[in-house]
């Protein structure tokens, strides 16, 4: 059983963006688990995980995959050889696409990071998701149905709302994990995120990891604010 965590997304545009608030802290007694998105990968490419892997971070590398299931697999082989705790897939990229991705992320010894699924993106609200996507499903639904395939191809879990937490639970096993995004404070901004709850109430729903960018990196005391999520969600260890 994974420990409850706060992952900060650091969603920077360069590597000395990212060095300059990981020094705010140097002092933590607490190694923040970290997020690599989009916007920092592609600026600057691999050399970024090994970097922020030799400062003792661990790391999520939320590249988002959703393609062919044979790009999938050999996208996922040079993922595996950089070492990272959890990478992730779209689900909407059906069960063979991620099968395809579990065989190409596992290496040849037979370890692997974790890896989730993407099942609705947090600032998806239903109306859009049957109006846009013409999904023609309660959102619940269709979320719990995308873990059930993330399960069946063998993933460890989902991405979904905090909201969901449980009900993936439910439907798929105390152990599969829910890695959730979508998270403010009771007093905060919601910015682009539709489906969104506090860290506090992220815990009592029984998500494993919150997902926290904005609030954090964009909060005039950075290490202050990941600190209340910590207390909020992990609770006094
Ligand atoms: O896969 C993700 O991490 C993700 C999935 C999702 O459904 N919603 C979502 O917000 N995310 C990511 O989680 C982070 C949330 O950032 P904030 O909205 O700033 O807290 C961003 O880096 C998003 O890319």
């Amino acid at each position: 059983m994974l420990t409850r965590d706060v992952i900060i997304a650091c969603d920077f545009a360069s590597a000395e963006a990212t060095f300059a608030f990981l020094d705010k802290f140097e002092q933590e007694p607490r190694k923040p688990f970290l997020k690599i998105g989009m916007e920092l990968y592609y600026a600057e490419g691999p050399s970024i995980v090994r970097e922020i892997k030799r400062r003792g971070h661990r790391i999520f590398l939320d590249l988002k995959l959703h393609d062919i299931p044979n790009t999938v697999r050999k996208a996922m082989a040079v993922l595996s050889k950089l070492d990272v705790d959890m990478c992730n897939v779209h689900a909407a990229g059906t069960i063979d696409m991620m099968r395809a991705a579990v065989e190409g992320l596992t290496r040849p010894d037979g370890t692997r990071p974790l890896l989730i699924a993407v099942t609705q993106l947090t600032s998806t609200s239903e109306e859009r998701m049957r109006g846009e996507l013409l999904i023609d499903a309660p959102i619940d639904e269709v979320i719990v149905r995308y873990a059930r395939n993330a399960r069946e191809a063998g993933l460890d879990g989902v991405v979904c709302s905090p909201l969901e937490a449980g009900m993936v639970k439910q439907a798929c096993g105390a152990e599969f994990l829910t890695v959730t995004p979508g998270v403010r404070f009771a007093d905060g901004d919601m910015g682009d995120q539709v489906r969104v709850t506090t860290p506090a109430r992220a815990r009592e729903i029984g998500s494993d990891f919150i997902v926290v960018g904005r609030p954090v990196t964009a909060a005039s005391d950075p290490v202050a604010a990941y600190r209340r999520c910590v207390a909020e969600f992990v609770g006094a260890e």
